[in-house]
């Protein structure tokens, strides 16, 4: 498809998500990847947004530490979801079983997700981050599929522990916000974000 993002910044995805890739992979814009590695903890009582906001900075931050002093002009993405129930955060699961209790407890009800997207130009330190966030409601999912689901492992590296992308969207029956702020990156707020930065991709 002709087309390119107008600018002629470098846009780097500071991430290790392979859907993150593919995501930012359909707006034509030309990236790299270079995966980040950034502390994930966070104080307890800080609200979701909070926590995303702060991570997906950090995540940036991090790789902008890792380039040389003479690197060439980009802008750096950092992105991080969580899932929030009751006020709890749910991240990724550590293992099957965890994975399972996380499906048992958002099964049936609905829950929020939680995404930012921060971003950094490397020359001018300029930054923005923002955050969506997206209601997603599950049917009630009997024991024997949550079982079967969690073997799958489709839900273990996923906030969560399920993917919409997926074969976790069977237990989907509707959302109310972003579908790609759930699957991971937003992207009608990272073009318009991308867009403070000269980076405009129909433009
Ligand atoms: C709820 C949900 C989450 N997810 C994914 C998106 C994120 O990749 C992951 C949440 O973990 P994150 O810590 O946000 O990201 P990550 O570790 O996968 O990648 P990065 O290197 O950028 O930090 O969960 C889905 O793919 N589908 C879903 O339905």
């Amino acid at each position: 498809m002709e087309i390119a993002a107008s600018s002629s910044q470098y846009v780097i995805l500071a991430s290790t998500s392979p859907r993150r890739r593919e995501l930012l992979a359909s707006l034509h814009i030309p990236f790299a990847v270079i995966p980040s590695e950034a502390d994930e903890t966070t104080p307890e009582q800080w609200e979701p947004e909070q926590i995303v906001m702060e991570l997906a900075l950090r995540k940036a931050k991090a790789v902008q530490a890792t380039l040389e002093p003479a690197a060439r002009e980009a802008v750096i993405i950092g992105s991080d979801t969580i899932v929030v129930l009751d006020g709890q955060v749910l991240g990724k699961p550590k293992n099957e079983a965890e994975a399972a209790s996380m499906l048992r407890s958002l099964q049936g009800r609905s829950h929020d997700v939680y995404t930012a997207v921060a971003c950094i130009d490397v020359i001018t330190g300029r930054t923005e981050v923002e955050y969506r966030r997206t209601t997603v409601t599950m049917r009630t999912v009997a024991e024997d599929e949550i079982a079967a689901y969690a073997r799958t492992g489709e839900g273990l590296d996923k906030a969560g522990a399920y993917a919409i992308q997926g074969l976790g969207s069977i237990f989907v029956t509707g959302i109310e916000g972003c579908y790609f702020n759930v699957v991971g990156l937003p992207l009608s707020l990272l073009s318009e974000v991308l867009g403070h930065f000269g980076i405009h991709v129909l433009r």
